[in-house]
This record gives structure tokens, sequence and C-alpha cells, in this order.
């Protein structure tokens, strides 16, 4: 079998084509085969131009009785072709000289188009035409149609693919009997039929990726990424990491001075860290829990059982604020059982990031919490044992892998504030554990969202007024405009000003990204001590901010916004045990997506569903983030309409990689070649 697939086994030589093919993806062999037909034209089949069915591409045939270059409306060609009694109207807006000359009168054609009902009867625009002669045969299989690009045609890209085709050996990656066990076909006559399906396949079944051939190619990636994935996964068990274990004195300290106790959902997935952290091998666990499920308690604890083990841990999160945040939150939590938490961020000064930097070095701080400035070179630390990263889908790899290097191979807590969606987790994210707590904190009162028109922004403002008299405070949040960080910027200050005047008797702060971070912190902590009652905020604030005692947000321009960032806003209320409100404000017109989005975040409360719809409307993109560079994508499975073929291939990937490890290699190396290298990752 030939897996040894490079860029130089393509069957072209031409620098230009082969520049054409990269933008295509077309890097090796294996990708031309791989690149399958956008839809097919069927030119197997003749219709009857009078029964022919409209609305489709059809093939019919006919003489040539008239044709003349019209200039009315504009310059055009304009022919008829007749088939007995019926006419069919032809016309072409661009054309070339050789056009004009295939429809000289007498000619039989052949024309592939869609026949609309026009002016004059029956017509085709710009069909694809054949002077028929006595030798003309009908095709044998549909005509594949693939995606292309300047430059390069749909016959010269056949002519590619079927070379390669002809000069691939195929077989197949995997034994029959799993096939059998599957009920799949073979890869060789799959890739065969998508590239030239005979006649008798149903167009639909093609075009809708629900072949037998289509499941084999959707199957073929799906095995390919599960057992990248869970290649990764098993190799992480070779390394060696800290074996952490503790009696959890402090963690019961620490919990005994708390006004609540843990959630069923919060001490099962501390009691799976718990497991992990006493393994010889490091933790890469996905802690997963909607907006306000108490992840921040779960991360101390954890933290606590690294410590009392004997080790350090790390916190790093995405933003300043939300690292400050934790700062404040967890020293406060920590202080009183004798612990010390350094601070690490890009704004301290010189003189006090090089104190902090020495108490991480010298193990004085048993907990690091800080931004991306956490694994910077200069940063060491005496033992780290844990690193837990907070947003996990904001850092790349390559920043993960940094923080890992800080420590012998440390154990890693990875959280997410936004819920991923099953079918993404099982196949993006096969590569880690992963920890779910679906229960929010008792006593929460669920948050009443309502949708209301720009017009009413003068009640609004009312009711803001009312509830900070009763002695809530409020969000206002300013909209998202992509286009322009100073516009943006500039109604966030409008907006200040003209509510600080409207509600001259509260008080009222503001919070937008181009602060700096001191700034920031400041103001946040005013709002969290209700200095401030009514804090206007860019989306600055989306993740993690936690004031309890706010609960009315508004949301200025919410059709604007993504769904899983309006869930994340709307989850900063309802964080007590006061009814809490967030009221979406749109303007008119909205468009069909807007709509569909703002219907969702209106109808549902629960992160899962809203994720679930949101990789509906959006695909998987979104909630993959930065962590899409070091995962291979999928191009034909969609993790939607394909949950079956993806729970076969995650049970294949671990049978195969215990019983037949050679049949893995072999099935990775077809379907990854260059790319194999993503496992070191
Ligand atoms: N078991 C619990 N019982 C009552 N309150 C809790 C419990 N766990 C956490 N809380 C409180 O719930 C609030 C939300 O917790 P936390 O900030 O950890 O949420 P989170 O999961 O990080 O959510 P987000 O992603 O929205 O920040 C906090 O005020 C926290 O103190």
């Amino acid at each position: 079998m030939n897996t040894s697939s490079t860029p130089t086994d393509l069957p072209v030589t031409s620098a230009a084509v082969l520049q054409r093919l990269a933008k295509l993806g077309i890097h090796r062999r294996f990708d031309l085969i791989l690149h399958l037909p956008l839809r097919y034209e069927d030119e197997t089949h003749l219709y009857p131009i009078a029964d022919a069915p409209l609305g489709e591409t059809v093939l019919v045939e006919g003489e040539v009785t008239h044709h003349e270059i019209s200039y009315r409306p504009r310059r055009q060609l304009v022919c008829q072709v007749r088939e007995g009694e019926s006419v069919l109207h032809v016309r072409f807006l661009n054309f070339y000289p050789s056009q004009v000359k295939q429809f000289a009168v007498g000619n039989r054609v052949r024309l592939l188009g869609e026949i609309r009902h026009g002016f004059f009867g029956a017509e085709m625009v710009h069909p694809k035409v054949r002077v028929v002669t006595d030798g003309t045969s009908l095709a044998e299989a549909l005509t594949p149609v693939y995606p292309t690009t300047a430059g390069l045609t749909q016959p010269s890209l056949r002519k590619l693919i079927a070379s390669a085709m002809g000069t691939s050996e195929l077989s197949d990656t995997l034994p029959s009997a799993t096939l059998d066990a599957l009920n799949l076909p073979a890869f060789d006559g799959s890739v065969r039929l998508l590239h030239n399906p005979p006649p008798d396949v149903p167009q639909r079944a093609l075009t809708e990726r629900e072949h037998p051939a289509w499941q084999r190619l959707k199957f073929d990636e799906l095995l390919a990424q599960q057992l990248s994935m869970r290649t990764a996964y098993r190799a992480r068990r070779d390394k060696s990491a800290p074996v952490l274990t503790s009696p959890g004195t402090l963690a019961r300290q620490l919990l005994a001075g708390l006004p609540f106790g843990l959630t069923g959902a919060q001490q099962r997935v501390l009691t799976e860290i718990s497991q992990d952290l006493a393994r010889p091998y490091p933790m890469q666990r996905l802690l997963q829990g909607d907006v306000g499920s108490g992840k921040t308690i779960v991360a101390a604890l954890a933290a606590l059982h690294a410590i009392e083990a004997g080790y350090q841990a790390a916190l790093m999160a995405p933003t300043e604020i939300l690292a400050e945040q934790h700062f404040l939150k967890l020293s406060a939590w920590l202080a009183p059982l004798g612990i010390e938490v350094a601070w690490l961020a890009g704004s301290l000064r010189k003189s006090e990031k090089s104190k902090q930097l020495d108490r991480v070095a010298s193990g004085e701080a048993k907990l690091a919490i800080g931004t991306h400035a956490l694994f910077q070179e200069q940063v060491t630390f005496e033992q780290l044992g844990l690193a837990i990263v907070d947003e996990q889908h904001r850092f790349g790899v390559h920043q993960r892998l940094a923080l890992r290097a800080k420590g012998h191979s440390p154990h890693q807590l990875m959280m997410s504030a936004t819920p991923i969606p099953r079918t993404l987790s099982m196949s993006y994210y096969a590569d880690l554990d992963v920890s779910v707590i679906d229960e929010l904190p008792p006593g929460r009162t669920p948050i009443v969202t309502k949708l209301v028109s720009e017009a009413r922004r003068d009640e609004i403002i009312e009711r803001v007024r009312m509830k900070c008299q009763e002695g809530r405070q409020a969000y206002w949040v300013c909209p998202l405009i992509e286009e322009s960080e100073a516009l943006q910027l500039q109604t966030a200050l409008d907006t200040h000003a003209v509510l600080s005047e409207s509600l001259a008797e509260l008080k009222v702060g503001l919070v937008h990204g181009r602060m700096k971070a001191a700034e920031k912190a400041a103001v946040m902590a005013a709002f969290k001590a209700n200095e401030i009652h009514l804090l206007v905020a860019t989306t600055v604030i989306e993740v993690g901010v936690d004031v309890p005692n706010a609960s009315l947000m508004v949301i200025e321009h919410a059709e604007r916004m993504g769904l899983s960032q309006l869930h994340q806003l709307r989850g900063r209320v309802g964080r007590g045990a006061a009814e809490s409100t967030c009221i979406l404000l749109y303007t008119t017109p909205l468009s069909d997506t807007a709509k569909a989005r703002l219907k969702v975040i209106y109808e549902n409360t629960d992160g899962f569903e809203i994720a679930r719809q949101d990789l509906h409307l959006r695909g998987p993109g979104e909630f993959l983030g930065a962590r899409q560079s070091g995962a291979p994508m999928l191009r034909f499975a969609d993790l939607e309409k394909d949950v079956e073929l993806l729970e076969a291939a995650q049970a294949t990937a671990e049978r195969l990689l215990d019983q037949a490890p050679s049949v893995a290699t072999a099935h990775l190396s077809r379907w990854l070649g260059s790319k194999t290298d993503l496992l070191k990752v």
C-alpha cells in the first residue's frame, strides 16, 4: 500500500498547476482522490424538450432553427432549437464567436441546463452546448463537478483525478470483518463511485451525502480523527507526572469557611480530578460547566490538592479582569489557610513583577495566578504540579504547551464556560478527559429574558432606575462593533454620558477594553462593593465576572452578537437569589439569522442546548477557537447528522488501538499523510 504520500507524488510537474492545487488544499495524490464532487451533471439521459422537468438540470437535444445577435435590452445571442413541435429559446448574455458558430441553423445541438418559463415560452439561459454528430453518444456515468479555482478547468481537474485514481493503490485500510459489522462498503469502490457514479444512482443520495459510499468516506475521516486524538491521549500515559495524593485537610478547611456546600455535580467532578491527580501520568481534563455553575471553587480545591501534596499550582486566565477576579477570590479563600498566592500580569511594574517571580521561583507562593504572563520565559516554578487554564479555547495549543513545559509534565485542568456540544467534545476534544458540572447551585431564580425594541429605550432606563433604587445593580452592555474598536469605544463613552445624565441620582461606571488593567480593576472592585450602581461596559465583561447583587442586564444591539456570547453575558446576572432580568434590545429590521439567534436565547436557558443550536447555526469553528489550528478538521462528516458514525468511529478506534495497532497506523497515515506530526502535540 502506498502510505508514503509526499507533495511529490502528485501527477503534475507545472509549478503553476501545483500552486492552484495547493489553493484547493491538494498537496498529494491522496488529496486528489479525496477531492470529491460538489454535484453532478447528468448527461446519461436525454429528455424530450416538452417533458423535461422544470428547475432541474437536464439534457435535451434539437435542431437549431434560428439565431441572432440582439441588442435589446442588451447585447445577447438568442437562438431557437426545435424538437418536433417543441421550441426551446436559448440565450447567452456573454458569448464567444465560437458559440455563434455552434448555433448555425440546421445544426443539431445537445444542451445541458435548466428549462424555465420565459417571456416567449420554454427557455434555457447559458446552457452547456455540444454539437451532435453521428458519433456523439451519451455519457455512461454522471459527470462530476468539482470545487475548483481560477485557472483550473473542470476537464483538467477530472483528468488529474482520474490519473491519480489510476496510479494509486486504493486498497482498504480496514479489515473486511470491521466493514461488514458496520455495514460499510469498500474504500476503493466508494471513491470510484463518488467520482464516477453510474447513471442509476439517485443524485440526491450523492449530493446530500447519504449514499453508502459517502458513509464510508465520512466514517474513515472520523476514524482518522479518533485515532489521532486517542493516540495522543494514550501517549500521555507514557509520560510521568508527579503523583499528587492529598488527605484533603486543606480542602475541608476551605469548605468549612464557605457559606455554601458543594453541589453533587461539583463533588463528582472534584472526585474525578482528584483521582487523576493521584495517577503517575499527566492529567488533561476539560472541566465544562454552564455559566455560574461554580467552576472557580472546583479549581481552588484542585489547587489545594496539589499544594497539600507538596507542589505548586498555577491558574491562567485569558484576560486581566478575569485573572484578577480569580486572584482576589482565591487569595481571600486561601489566605486564612496560610497559603500565599502570587499575581503575574503584563501590567505589573518591573519591581513588583520581579518580586512576584521570586515568590514563585522560591516556592513561597504555592499558587500563581495570572494571564499569559504566566508562561513567559522568566517564570520558573519551584515545583509545578498542576496547571489550570481557564477559558481554554482562547489559548492555542502552543500556549498551553508552554505552561506545561514549566513543570515536569504537570497535570492540566482546562476549564470552559462555553458549554461544548456533546458531538464536538466527542470529536475535537477526544484527546482529553471531560468532566461536566451539570447542575447549578441551589436557590438560583431563573433569569427572565425579554426582547425589547430599541424604540422603547426610555422605558428601559426607567426600569434600571427602579432596580437600582431597590438596592440592586445593573449592567448596560454596549454593542459589539467588530469593524471598528474606536467606534465601539465612542459608543461606550456616549452611552455612559447619556445614562449618567438620565440617571443623575445613580452612580454610573464605565469599563471598556481600552482602559489600563489597573483602571479596569478599580472600576470592577467599586462595582463589586456596590459603590457603582450601573456599570456601562463593552463586551469585556463577557466571561467570568461575578457580582451576585447585579440582577438586571441590558444588552444593546443584541442582534449583532453570537449565541454563546449572549449566553455568557446573560450569565453575569442571576448569580444570587434575587430574580434577575436580561433585556435584549434590538434594532429592526432583523435578518433571519439574527431572528433565529434571538429566538434561541429567548427560549432557552440551558447552555448546552444553546451550544447545540449554535453549532447548528454557525458550525464548529466558533467553538474551537484557537484549538482549531491544532486539530485535524473534518471535511466530510457533519457532527449534527453523523452522530451514529461518530459513535461507531469512536468504538472502532479504541478497538483498533487495543487489538490491531498496525491497522490503526496504516489508516492514520493514509488520512493524515504529511500531517501526522499532529500526533506529537
Ligand atoms: N455549591 C454552591 N452553592 C452556592 N453557591 C455557589 C456554589 N458554588 C459556587 N457558588 C457561587 O456561585 C457563583 C458562581 O460561581 P463561579 O464564579 O465559580 O461560576 P463559574 O462556573 O465560574 O461561572 P462563569 O463561567 O459564569 O464565571 C459564585 O458567586 C460562587 O461563589
